[in-house]
């Protein structure tokens, strides 16, 4: 059997298995429900699949193998941990991580705590055939790859986690052994710690205690500096789990953020810049579901726990100006996505098609020619009435750009005009845009909408009713249609006509704006086709390959109020 190899077979019980390599069947996703750490005996699971001697059994079907597409895999981690009521750790913590990382979380609650950013003011423990209620339910329907436990608050919980495991073995256990909360409250009392030494640790592919934590573990051992934390590791390592981080978080008198891996043959020294904020409650939790998440996607231990200590330190960096609580340790945003809502920073209005009313679109060779700065014409418009705005900026580098983009939000949302960004989505991310339009040949509105979220503004340039319909079904917000007359600001482009914009607006379940060519010359007979749904006209030359951008917007505005577009 030890020299077995994938594809070799076996026969038991009158069945037929192929051998795998636990790597191998892994990477097909074949493992879940099995520990593929050397258990020594056999194990024969209910699929009529077993686990032997270090290698994974597949019952062949039907004298056929199953298909590595026989099952698409989603990486699961099963969290086994306390409530924290103010979610800055525990069970809401590991969800968030693993949320963040991009794994299925679920959950077997052990115990309820009432806890802020103060401290913890009450525990009251879920009974022990309760939580082993909880992990059945789970491991035997779902396909756990990676278990990661928190809090452990009763010796009890803690063997029944034991006896559950090896019933339903899965690919790694990650555990953080929490005993006492960054406040100095106790969730986990010195009673567990034989049980934690005895049955636990050895079946850990890795443990994460803190420095308390490291200390308990070795009998109040004294650690102080990184070297205390290698010789924490090298002792904790000997009680059985397969890799130990001793963590620094709170390390004295260090500058950076020091954590220490050893798996029994190497010593890893990671080192992040210590992140100078209060927001680190639930930093360790947090930091133990990514390393399970990673081992869930199938990285190895190290790669796992460097890019988990990067996503915590990324996490914290983020976070540090968000305001939660009155204690001293507040919660972090692990989506990176928490905002102050001010009024002045972010616009407080859903999107409304009738903002399509006068669209200035910028144009970055007009600003050159007339030299001024894009900053400039973005004011000029909105000082001329301009009720939206796009930044076209074909050509320029992308930190101008971005640098560019943020003033001119800033001037827009003073004016609660909207700005979108054409064609770059990522510019739009990264400088909290309205929105973004995009082209035929431009990111699809679907993947836009997707990394952009269901509140931004997205518009989809569309010249046939096809292409109207599919921007509706992509999730987009307006159709920008044309061009309707020649213009010199795209080249080989496609006129459409006065008859081709009405087509399409008959067609198109999203409001729609004019574009190309349109200027105060021909406004109205764009206006004239009368659909409810044209919302307005975009404009590039007519307002800014002119000298008073103002006095040009100012002139559009005028025409397109007297002849009441879009009211009908
Ligand atoms: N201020 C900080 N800046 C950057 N990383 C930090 C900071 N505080 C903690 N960490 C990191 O967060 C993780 C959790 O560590 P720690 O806070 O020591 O654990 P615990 O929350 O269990 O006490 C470790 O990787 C640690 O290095
Ligand atoms: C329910 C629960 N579990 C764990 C922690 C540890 O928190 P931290 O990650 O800050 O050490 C906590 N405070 N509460
Ligand atoms: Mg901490």
């Amino acid at each position: 059997m030890a020299s077995a190899t994938f594809l070799s077979t076996l026969s038991l019980a009158n069945k037929n298995y192929l051998l795998l390599t636990p790597t191998h069947a892994y990477a097909k996703g074949y493992t879940n429900n099995f520990r593929v750490s050397n258990l020594p005996s056999i194990v024969v699971r209910k699929e009529g699949s077993v686990r032997s001697q270090g290698f994974v059994a597949m019952q062949e079907k039907g004298g056929s193998t199953l298909s590595d597409d026989s099952r698409t895999k989603t990486p699961h981690v099963l969290t086994v941990a306390g409530s924290d009521s103010g979610a800055g750790a525990g069970i809401q913590a590991d969800l968030k991580a693993c949320a963040a990382r991009r794994v299925y979380c679920s959950t077997v609650i052990t115990a309820l705590t009432a806890q802020n950013t103060v401290g913890v003011q009450g525990v009251s423990n879920v009974p022990e055939d309760f939580v082993a209620q909880q992990l059945k339910s789970v491991l035997s329907d779902m396909q756990v790859d990676v278990v990661k436990t928190g809090m452990l608050p009763s010796v009890g919980i803690v063997k029944t986690l034991c006896k559950t495991l090896r019933e339903f073995p899965v690919h790694a256990l990650v555990v953080d052994p929490v005993m006492v909360s960054t406040s100095g409250d106790v969730l986990a009392g010195p009673s567990i710690l034989s049980t934690f030494l005895e049955e636990l640790l050895p079946m850990a592919d890795i443990i994460t205690p803190n420095l308390k934590e490291a200390s308990a573990l070795l009998n109040g051992m004294q650690l102080e500096t990184v070297d205390d934390m290698r010789s924490a590791a090298r002792l904790l390592h000997n009680m059985g789990p397969k890799n130990v981080l001793v963590k620094g978080g709170d390390l004295p008198d260090s500058s950076d953020a020091v954590d220490i891996l050893y798996n029994g043959h190497n010593f890893y020294e990671l080192r992040s810049p210590r992140i100078r904020t209060r927001n680190t409650h639930g930093t360790g939790c947090s930091l133990a579901s990514s390393i399970a998440a990673e081992v869930a996607k199938g990285y190895p231990m190290l790669s796992a726990v460097k890019v988990a200590k990067r996503f915590v330190e990324t996490a914290l960096d983020y976070s540090k100006e968000i305001d939660i609580g009155n204690g001293p340790q507040g919660p972090f945003d692990h989506l990176l996505r928490l905002k102050s809502h001010s009024q002045a920073c972010h616009r407080q209005q859903p999107f409304d098609p009738s903002d399509l009313f006068l669209y200035a679109v910028t144009d970055s060779r007009m600003n050159k020619r007339w030299g001024r700065s894009i900053i400039d014409a973005v004011k000029a418009a909105i000082d001329g009435g301009a009720t939206i705005i796009q930044l076209r900026e074909k050509d320029a580098e992308t930190k101008d750009f971005m640098e560019s983009a943020k003033a001119c939000i800033r001037i827009c949302r003073l004016h609660g005009v909207p700005l979108l960004i054409n064609d770059r989505v990522d510019v739009a991310i990264a400088c909290d845009a309205d929105g973004v339009h995009v082209g035929q040949s431009d990111m699809p509105a679907r993947v836009a909408r997707t990394l952009l979220g269901p509140e931004k503004i997205i518009g989809v340039s569309c010249k046939t009713p096809e292409q109207a319909e599919q921007a509706w079904v992509d999730g987009a917000d307006y159709i920008g249609c044309g061009g309707v007359y020649p213009t010199n600001t795209k080249e080989n482009n496609i006129t459409v006509g006065l008859n081709g914009l009405k087509t399409v607006c008959m067609a198109s379940k999203l409001p729609v704006v004019a574009i190309g060519g349109i200027g105060v010359s021909n406004a109205r007979a764009v206006m004239e086709i009368r659909t409810s749904n044209l919302k307005g006209v975009a404009v590039v030359s007519a307002l800014f390959d002119r000298e008073c951008v103002q006095a040009e917007t100012r002139k559009l505005h005028e025409m397109l109020l007297g002849s009441n577009i879009g009211s009908t």
